[in-house]
């Protein structure tokens, strides 16, 4: 089983997904945003590229919530923004939402060439892992970046990622070299994980705009055990079921 890590989402290639199980990365935010909103209720998410798309949608899902954000702020007229911490307290249960963000759904739709694709992160690693390993396909870990640059935060997790499945693979495997990079990151720093995901450039700016907090929610590690699964035919992400 051959694991890839990539470091932004402008490297991936449409033919190194084929056949491969994809595991998208964004830890600030939307990676964690969506685990947490899918595991407070949310029946399902549509992500999209733009504004105008999330309107057209909405023509059609009426009574989907519209979600996500420019630059960390919640876009104007929304109900929700991209913060975790909103999907942990509002009653949720059996929503929809049509989700746009700066980074991660333009992500998620890039990806659409893998066979299989789910949505990972710290808060639940070890579920995500799990649902590769029972596919046994290799594995592409993508890492999201910020506005065309490596996220720290990304790929800390992919290291986490890589942690998770050396412990748990029954299966012999080869990290590309980048992972293998991220992998003596993460474990170079894995007891102190929140303090060095501050000092990243999207957590400095999260913190000046109020969203701080986001930040050690999102370094929880294993905190839920849902694991979003992408489905590029319908274009929406629900909790996978097998
Ligand atoms: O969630 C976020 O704050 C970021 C915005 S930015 O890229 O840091 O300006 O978006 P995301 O799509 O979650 O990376």
């Amino acid at each position: 089983m051959l694991v890839d890590v990539i470091p932004i989402v402008d490297e991936v290639k449409n033919e190194n997904l084929y056949k491969k199980t994809v595991i998208i990365v964004d830890i600030l935010r939307t990676s964690s945003t969506i685990i947490t909103a899918l595991a407070n209720g949310i029946e399902w998410i549509i992500p999209a590229e733009t504004i105008g798309q999330v309107k057209t949608i909405k023509n059609i899902e009426t009574s989907a919530l519209l979600a996500g954000d420019r630059f960390s702020k919640k876009i104007q007229e929304f109900d929700l923004g991209n913060s975790p911490l909103e999907y942990t307290s509002l009653p949720l249960k059996n929503k929809k939402i049509i989700l746009t963000t700066t980074n991660g759904t333009r992500a998620i739709q890039k990806a659409g060439k893998g066979e299989y694709i789910f949505i990972g992160g710290f808060l639940n690693g070890a579920s995500c892992i799990q649902k590769a390993l029972k596919l046994k396909r290799d594995i592409v870990i993508l890492c999201v970046g910020n506005r065309n640059e490596f996220a720290l935060e990304d790929g800390l997790a992919a290291g986490f990622l890589i942690d998770t499945l050396m412990k748990n693979s029954d299966q012999a495997y080869e990290i590309n070299d980048f992972g293998k990079a991220v992998y003596g990151m993460y474990k170079y720093y894995e007891d102190k994980l929140t303090d060095i995901l501050k000092t990243t450039e999207t957590a400095k700016r999260l913190t000046q705009l109020g969203f701080g907090d986001d930040i050690h929610f999102s370094s929880q590690i294993n905190y839920y055990s849902v694991c979003p699964k992408y489905d590029p035919s319908k274009n929406m992400i629900k909790p996978s079921s097998d």
